[in-house]
């Protein structure tokens, strides 16, 4: 689809030029025999509407593939990003990762913002400089040649102070956004703002240094070229060239001025997007973009979810915090897994998720390994709900909230199964409360819930996705004795295998 789109765009620009410059040569020909007649005028401007026409299908090619490049590009790095592991995540930091994802934007305007046009300019740069060479001799092609290669140097130039800029931006985005999370602790805890460390200072520094690099550029090149062509012109004029070869020259001039210009245009776009995918890379999946094949439903005699000698090692840490975990788990089973406070009970959850690699061992579900079933494959058929303080109620729909793992809008279906769950959980008196019931919006500037009513929305969420296996770590510790109980039965009766982990 995206070659074809390519192939078309190029056709179509293709067309639009060779129509244009037919268009002039026929009534610039007409004009200079002093024979401009009623045919030759309709010629041009047959021409030049067919040049026109053109120009909107490039146009109208060009958006086309900006949507379909940035639909891919967003759905590789949503599934990349659901695929990322936790200590990944929290090693990185969530502003630098969302820094990153917003770089995609760059990608994006290559398409849309007309590099490509821009790069069909070294297309048009080729035609011009043979014109040129013909027009005004192979002097004027060296010095065109010229002004390449130093378009070329200061390109090189424009990317490498794009790619310091970047990773400055970056570590500055992650700063802001821990930040932004911290700032109730450090209104309560800080007096006085904090020095700032200077990143702003270099940050500002970095983007006027690239600013400079693009404005020598895209500036400095196709004017420079402009003043040598002038001087070839004047110096072509004094040889007592014709009419006819100046006004030929000028116009390859001209031609080659605005050539150039789309030219390093489109090369600087290039460049930043090039900058934009070494930075989305580490969230992009790697080989296939599809998930894993399913693994096979209900093998007999093979446990439903096993962890076989497993050893996890936290990052940058000596000692493993889980070593030679063996555990079975069948379909039906209701487990209740107890321990010390950092016996890695929690850890032992996210590895069984999906939401962590081990470090030694295997995991399997229905006997195939997480590669084998696929990151987004594993985690739609075991769920971890991770302890509440972990856990995360978006700004949005009370809905939303509750039906996030099984598509959105909801269809009316969905909305009376999350009512039921939720007033079988005991959340039916808050429901009644709420002035818009399901539809009310919670989260951080909406309904504030409790912190058990919390847990019960986090516990409703995980039920309502049906998953194979239901891993919930301490999602009961916030509730009263009575509430918990009730909780718990549900848990039991709706899950179709659990396992329940608490101190
Ligand atoms: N991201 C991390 N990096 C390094 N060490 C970690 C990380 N997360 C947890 N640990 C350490 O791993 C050990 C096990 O932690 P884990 O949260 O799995 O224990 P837990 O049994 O769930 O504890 P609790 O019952 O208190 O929630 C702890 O010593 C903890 O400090």
């Amino acid at each position: 689809m995206i070659r074809v789109l390519v192939v078309a765009f190029a056709v179509c620009h293709a067309a639009q030029y060779g129509l244009f410059l037919g268009s002039w040569l026929v009534l610039g020909g007409a004009a200079l025999d002093g024979d401009v007649t009623g045919r030759s005028i309709a010629l041009w401007a047959a021409a030049l509407a067919g040049s026109l026409l053109c120009r909107a299908a490039a146009v109208r090619l060009q958006g086309e593939l900006a949507t379909v490049i940035g639909r891919r590009l967003r759905g590789r790095l949503l599934r990349g990003a659901l695929a990322l592991n936790e200590s990944h995540v929290r090693r990185e930091g969530t502003g630098h990762l969302l820094g990153r994802v917003l770089e995609a934007e760059s990608l994006e305007d290559l398409a849309v913002g007309g590099a490509l046009a821009g790069l069909a300019g070294g297309l048009e740069l080729v035609l011009a400089g043979v014109l040129l060479t013909a027009a005004l001799g192979p002097v004027a092609g060296l010095l065109l040649a010229a002004w390449l290669v130093v378009a070329a140097v200061l390109l090189r130039r424009y990317e490498q102070r794009r790619r310091r800029w970047s990773a400055v931006r970056l570590a500055l985005g992650n700063t802001l956004a821990e930040q932004v999370a911290g700032h109730r602790t450090r209104a309560v805890q800080q007096p006085d703002d904090p020095p700032g460390d200077g990143t702003h200072d270099l940050y500002a520094t970095l983007a006027r240094r690239m600013d400079r690099s693009w404005t020598a550029l895209t500036a400095l090149v196709p004017r420079g070229w402009a003043l040598t062509g002038v001087v070839l012109l004047a110096a072509r004029a004094a040889q007592g060239a014709d009419r006819v070869s100046v006004a030929a020259a000028a116009g390859g001039v001209l031609f080659t001025f605005g050539a150039l210009g789309r030219l390093v245009g489109g090369l600087a776009g290039v460049a930043d997007a090039r900058c934009a995918w070494d930075a989305l890379r580490p969230l992009l999946p790697s080989g296939s973009t599809e998930d894993g094949p399913l693994c096979p439903d209900g093998t007999d005699g093979v446990p439903l979810l096993e962890a076989d000698d497993v050893g996890y090692t936290y990052p940058g840490r000596e000692r493993p915090v889980l070593q030679q975990v063996t555990l079975r788990v069948d379909a039906g089973d209701r487990i209740l897994l107890e321990g010390a406070s950092g016996s890695g009970k929690s850890t032992l959850a996210g590895l069984l998720g999906g939401q962590r690699v081990p470090s030694s061992g295997v995991l399997r579900l229905h006997g195939a390994t997480p590669a084998e079933v696929g990151a987004a494959g594993w985690r739609g058929r075991v769920l971890t709900v991770p302890q509440p303080d972990h856990n995360h109620l978006m700004l949005g729909p009370l809905a939303l909230n509750l039906l996030i793992g099984r598509g959105w809008p909801a269809t009316p279906g969905d909305l009376a199964d999350a009512d039921a769950v939720c007033r079988a959980l005991g959340l039916g008196d808050l429901l009644d409360r709420m002035p818009s019931g399901l539809a009310q919006i919670v989260g951080e500037t909406g309904w504030q819930l409790s912190h058990g009513e919390r847990s019960l929305v986090f516990l409703a969420r995980a039920l309502l996705q049906e998953p194979e296996v239901l891993v919930l770590d301490e999602t009961f510790g916030a509730l009263d004795p009575h509430t918990l109980e009730r909780a718990l039965a549900v848990a039991r009766e709706r899950a179709r295998t659990l396992l329940v982990i608490r101190q």
